[in-house]
């Protein structure tokens, strides 16, 4: 692992030194946004109009924030139009590469080895973290975006003329309570597991831990009385904090040291994540070989041997108790 330097690769750790031992995620760095006429999105530059197969989405299948794109693209019936390319699990000395051998699909649209590859084609400057997912402009050869969130809400809205599926996933009218939800699940939950794994001090590994399952907490006792985190309508809130609770139990409990409980533990938080598992098209995106040889093999400082553990098991299609509350 590690990062770019004025569009030189240097292969380094996190640094945790000067932050306390917290792990502080850096910004994504690339915010345009594509839109149906390409006229600038709410960050960024103009000029990238939606169109059938011009933008290439790079993923990790292990990637929690990669996943939520994949989930969008999936639920609006884009595969067409938005080709993946997939890297390959291991993410070692050159960060993510298109290593077949290990599982990547390689990059036909680039011909790169390696991730990093793709941030200096589109800056040879590029000074930061190689991460997906990207969202790459096959006509204009650069990075669109290189932000989940945003990409997630491109793909929600910007391609209706090329699919049937007119699903709304952020509806204008629940934005506030989607953004609302979504800053708590990312704080405490989505990030929250990687400040527990990443921290180098006690300190901050508990300040992390404390926050994470005070919202699993939360979050359980809300799911009592309803589906969904929003109203009653399935929402890109759910999609983002779904992506963490299907690794869970496989990884973060044992990997990052969350384990006051599991998600199994959880009867409503059990119950939802196969709720939306078996939502069509979702389980396809799930990879948990990908999930586990990612995190057990990648992060040398947390696991030198490198070994995978094989459990536990899991049954994401079990059925599930969610349906009595209606909508779905
Ligand atoms: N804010 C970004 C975060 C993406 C991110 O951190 N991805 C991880 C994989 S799960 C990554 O590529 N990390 C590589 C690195 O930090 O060097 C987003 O949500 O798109």
């Amino acid at each position: 692992m590690g990062l770019l330097v004025d569009g030189v690769w240097h292969d380094q750790w996190y640094d945790t030194g000067a932050t306390g031992g917290r792990f502080v995620r850096s910004e994504s760095q690339y915010r345009n946004w594509v839109t149906a006429d390409g006229t600038a999105g709410p960050t960024g530059a103009g000029g990238f109009p939606a169109a059938p197969g011009r933008y290439r989405l790079y993923v990790s299948l292990a990637c929690p924030w990669a996943h939520r794109t994949l989930i969008l693209r999936a639920l609006k019936g884009l595969e067409a139009v938005v080709p993946v390319s997939v890297v390959s699990p291991l993410m070692g000395r050159f960060g993510w590469t298109f290593d077949t051998a290990q599982g990547s699909t390689g990059d036909p649209a680039n011909g790169a080895a390696t991730l990093a590859e793709i941030y200096v084609a589109a800056d040879p400057h590029y000074s930061g973290r190689v991460t997906v997912p990207v969202l790459w402009d096959t006509v204009r050869k650069t990075i669109v975006s290189n932000e989940s969130a945003d990409i997630l809400r491109m793909l929600n809205g910007a391609f209706d003329a090329f699919t049937d599926v007119a699903t709304d996933y952020s509806p204008a009218d629940l934005r506030e309570p989607i953004d609302r939800v979504n800053a708590f699940v990312y704080a405490n939950i989505n990030n929250g597991v990687y400040r527990a794994g990443f921290a180098t001090t006690q300190a901050a590994y508990e300040e992390a831990f404390r926050a994470l399952f005070a919202a699993l907490d939360e979050l359980e006792a809300r799911l009592a009385s309803r589906r969904y985190l929003v109203g009653a309508r399935l929402t890109e809130a759910d999609w983002r904090l779904f992506t963490t609770l299907v690794r869970f139990d496989a990884v973060y409990y044992g990997h990052f040291k969350c384990n006051l409980r599991r998600i199994v533990d959880y009867p409503n938080l059990s119950n939802y994540v196969r709720d939306l598992f078996q939502v069509p098209g979702v389980a396809a995106t799930v990879d948990l070989d990908h999930i586990k040889r990612h995190y057990y093999g990648s992060h040398g400082t947390i696991n030198p041997s490198g070994i995978v553990p094989i459990g536990p098991e899991l049954d994401f299609g079990a059925p599930h108790d969610r349906s009595r509350f209606g909508g779905g």
